[in-house]
């Protein structure tokens, strides 16, 4: 684990890690996709990452989870992403949002899923975070489709996601579009956080961690 004394630390540090793998993906290929989580923790990190100089035309930025709702809510992670990380630098990028406006994340997925495969993949970059319950991307607890998004070699590149604890319904990258990227970091903040991962082998969160040892994990108080 990468423990930093503050999260304006820990956001520089995982914006430098995020920016170089972009700028390996480009150098090689030309182009690079970055999936980045929602929820509260990342505007740092969206802010930081925003500066960085990159040749950010090249770069597609996705979700690794959406909850299913317009971007007119404050509950949109694609109207997170568009205000604090589509801006300076990294306004040149290209954004795929996850949600279509389709009644149902059932409904939308093919559409996620084609828009998905159309993209340089595997991710150059990809950016969890974690919540209380020890959900990661939209891997909930209990979640209709969970089974099915923690399998590792499962064909889906998204899916559909309904869990007690959610919210609203969700729609979520699936653990092998997670494990096949270049560079996987794992952002979190404050002790229950890291409290939590401490229990991570029987939560969500540690099939990710078990299939990907190497997943850098950022931790600041
Ligand atoms: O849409 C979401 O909710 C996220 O993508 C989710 O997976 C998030 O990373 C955790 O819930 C942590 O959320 P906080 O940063 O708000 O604690």
């Amino acid at each position: 684990m990468r423990a930093f004394s503050s999260p304006e630390a820990l956001a520089e540090a995982l914006a430098e890690s995020v920016a170089t793998a972009l700028r390996g993906r480009i150098a090689h290929e030309g182009f690079a996709a970055l999936a980045v989580s929602g929820g509260t923790t990342p505007v740092r990190f969206f802010q930081a990452l925003s500066t960085q100089k990159l040749d950010w035309a090249k770069v597609t930025v996705t979700l690794v989870d959406e909850r299913w709702v317009d971007e007119s809510s404050p509950r949109s992670n694609a109207a997170l992403v568009r205000m604090h990380l589509l801006q300076g630098h990294a306004a040149a990028a290209r954004f795929l949002p996850l949600y279509s406006g389709a009644a149902t994340p059932e409904a939308g997925c093919a559409l996620v899923q084609a828009a998905l495969s159309a993209l340089p993949l595997p991710f150059a970059a990809i950016v969890l975070g974690m919540g209380a319950d020890g959900h990661t991307a939209s891997f909930f607890p209990r979640g209709d489709h969970l089974d099915a998004a923690l399998n590792p070699t499962g064909a889906a590149l998204a899916l559909p996601m309904h869990a007690p604890g959610a919210g609203e319904p969700r729609i979520t990258l699936t653990l092998p579009v997670l494990l096949a990227a270049d560079y996987l970091a794992l952002h979190i903040e404050g002790e229950a956080k890291r409290a939590v991962l401490a229990q991570a082998s029987a939560l969500p969160v540690g099939a990710v961690l078990a299939h990907r040892p190497g997943t850098e994990i950022f931790w600041s108080p």
